[in-house]
């Protein structure tokens, strides 16, 4: 069915705190795969951390190299690739992630998101800055759809991210791996 890997990763999208970078060390552990989380390769090819580049060079510099990363990490081998919550924003970068694998977006209600967001690791997603509970609703609000693009969907809500891993491999085409 296929001819070669370059169309055979799997790809995480998701609101900010669904769980995709979490989830995507857990399956790639479990599959022996390649993990790249995108805004990992956007801290090193800036050489900064993502508040930085924010608050530095601003969001539209951010989604640039956001573009660039969600293109490199779909380039090499077989990989399980988490984005960052924004990076379904442009057209270009779904069409690539559509192209280049299965593209399993993470859903969680908005109070198991605002407690995630405002647990561990506050103060890394400068998009919450300041109310961080009031931020996560609008963003929810405008981000309405913005996940309905991927080929299947999990709600992280009541589950592990052990069961979260299992429920997204349950859910794969059969024969896809
Ligand atoms: N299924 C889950 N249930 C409970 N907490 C979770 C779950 N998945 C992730 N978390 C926690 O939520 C926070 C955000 O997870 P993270 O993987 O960074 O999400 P994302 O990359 O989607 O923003 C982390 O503290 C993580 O441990
Ligand atoms: O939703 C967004 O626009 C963002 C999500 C973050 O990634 P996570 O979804 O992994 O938190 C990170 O890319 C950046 O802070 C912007
Ligand atoms: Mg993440």
């Amino acid at each position: 069915m296929h001819s070669n890997d370059f169309s055979r990763n799997i790809i995480i999208v998701g609101f900010m705190g669904t769980g995709k970078t979490t989830v995507s060390r857990l399956l790639s552990a479990r599959l022996g795969w390649a993990c790249l989380d995108t805004d990992e390769e956007i801290a090193k090819a800036a050489g900064k951390p993502i508040p930085q580049i924010f608050a530095e060079d601003g969001e539209a510099a951010f989604r640039d190299l956001e573009s660039q990363a969600v293109e490199n990490a779909l380039s090499g081998e077989r990989s399980v690739v988490a984005t960052g919550g924004g990076a379904v924003l442009r057209e270009s970068n779904r069409k690539q992630m559509l192209d280049r694998g299965w593209v399993v977006a993470l859903t969680a209600d908005k109070a198991s998101l605002i407690r995630r967001v405002t647990s561990a690791a506050a103060g890394t997603r400068p998009l919450l800055a300041g109310d961080a509970e009031a931020r996560v609703a609008q963003l929810l609000e405008s981000r309405r759809h913005a996940y309905d693009f991927a080929h299947a969907q999990v709600d992280t809500s009541a589950r592990t991210p052990e069961e979260v891993a299992e429920a997204l491999l349950q859910g794969l085409p059969p024969g896809w791996l």
